[in-house]
């Protein structure tokens, strides 16, 4: 559709006029899980630090062993007590799993492959490679590796890698700050009465959701009446409390749409037309102290271009490194309706047929007002701009919901 502006020209654009707002501070590993590391980090150690048993049996020297012979028994090694001894030839140590390998022996033998007898020889049946079961010193990690980079968004796996070379802190980027309005005089907030006209407003609450999902710290300030003073006023005090300001509603092209003239009088902001569908019209740009990001009003756009091109800016805002969307091809359960013109981001379930193919339908109603069609998905079917209707069992792709949808 000429003038609609594709999703991926107007990512870039988008990203490439913003920086990282954000500074360093010292946490608790405790406190770390989905914050963004502002430094590499190196180990000093190597993890394990030494070589060390990966079963419970017995550490022997592996060219002693054949396929029916006695080793005597010369102590015990466990985990944190090791055998300060050496394996001499014809000899073998008790070890337990993560037990260090005592000096002399190069394997372990499970103990469900020998046999203690009573005269203290262990009888084993046969031959082992060198190596068998010894977990190596630095298998993990190696003293002087970098573990992970600056920009990651920590894991749970990675706040254990951090605690195994012995963190206790880590220097990530403060939280951004991220302030919400929801513009419209039809709105009114959950909880209380309502009136001829009036809509309960669910947008700063998804908004919300995934802004903190994104680790940010959540500033809701409520509704904004269509009135000119009003929003200059919602605007400037969100302007002084924030790194970023989003709104939803009144980025269209309505009466009531004061949102433009007043963000043009306050900063700078472009009013994108985007091919996409739903979240056609979008705003962004600067206010005196913070980036601003309008979203549209109906309640599916809001959350689908939050999704699609605010999380990116807020990562990147937030120094997080770039994440790509996973995309899958999958086969149209049912027929999808689709008319040429915008990219869909059409909200479906994907899920495994008998045969094991990743089938998919839409959920019912695919208007951007309809939400529960949101709520009832676990993916997006993303049709290319200009495709028709698809056929049942025709390939389509979809993006499963990652963890900020999830
Ligand atoms: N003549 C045209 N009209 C519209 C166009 C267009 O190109 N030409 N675009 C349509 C598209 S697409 C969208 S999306 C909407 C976006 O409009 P706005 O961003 O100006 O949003 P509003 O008009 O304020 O509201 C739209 C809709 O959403 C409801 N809404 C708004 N805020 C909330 C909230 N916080 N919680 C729940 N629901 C909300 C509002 O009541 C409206 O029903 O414009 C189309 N029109
Ligand atoms: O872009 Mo609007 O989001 O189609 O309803």
């Amino acid at each position: 559709m000429p003038g609609l502006t594709p999703l991926a020209q107007a990512l870039e654009s988008l990203l490439g006029a913003i920086e990282a707002r954000t500074s360093n501070e010292f946490i608790r590993l405790e406190q770390a899980l989905g914050r963004v590391l502002a430094e590499d980090v190196r180990s000093t150690l190597n993890v394990p630090p030494a070589d060390n048993s990966a079963m419970d049996g017995y550490a022997v020297r592996a060219a002693d062993l054949s396929a029916d012979c006695e080793l005597t028994l010369q102590g015990k090694s466990m985990a944190g007590h090791p055998y300060t001894g050496a394996v001499g030839q014809g000899g073998c140590v008790r070890i337990m799993t993560g037990a260090l390998l005592p000096a002399g022996a190069d394997s372990v033998v499970m103990q469900e492959n020998a046999a203690l007898l009573e005269n203290g020889q262990v009888q084993f049946h046969s031959t082992v490679p060198k190596g068998d079961n010894v977990r190596y010193c630095g298998d993990d990690i190696r003293a002087g590796e970098i573990i992970l980079r600056a920009g990651r968004r920590l894991r749970p796996a990675d706040l254990g890698l951090l605690a195994s070379i012995g963190i206790a802190q880590v220097c990530v980027y403060t939280q951004l700050k991220v302030a919400l309005l929801a513009t419209g005089d039809e709105l009114v907030m959950p909880g209380e009465p309502l009136a001829d006209g009036q809509i309960y407003q669910s947008n700063s609450f998804t908004v919300a959701a995934v802004a903190r999902r994104l680790g940010c710290d959540v500033v809701d300030l409520g509704k904004v009446d269509d009135s000119p003073e009003a929003l200059r006023q919602a605007f400037i005090q969100a302007d002084r409390l924030a790194d970023v300001v989003i709104t939803s509603g009144g980025v269209s092209v309505g009466e009531a749409d004061y949102t433009k003239d007043i963000l043009a009088e306050l900063g700078e902001i472009s009013f994108w037309k985007l091919a996409i569908k739903p979240g056609k019209p979008f705003a962004s740009g600067r206010l005196p102290n913070s980036v601003f990001i309008g979203l549209p009003g109906n309640p599916v756009s809001a959350l689908v271009t939050m999704h699609q091109l605010a999380a990116p800016m807020l990562r990147k805002l937030a120094g997080e490194t770039p994440v790509q969307p996973l995309r899958l091809p999958a086969l149209a359960a049912s027929v999808i309706r689709k008319s040429p013109g915008r990219t869909d981001f059409q909200r479906g379930i994907w899920q495994l047929n008998e045969q094991g193919q990743v089938m998919v339908r839409p959920t019912g109603g695919q208007s951007s007002g309809v939400l529960s069609s949101m709520s009832q998905a676990n993916c997006y079917i993303v049709l290319e701009q200009m495709r028709g209707p698809v056929n049942e069992g025709e390939s389509v792709m979809i993006e499963p919901f990652d963890a900020l949808l999830e």
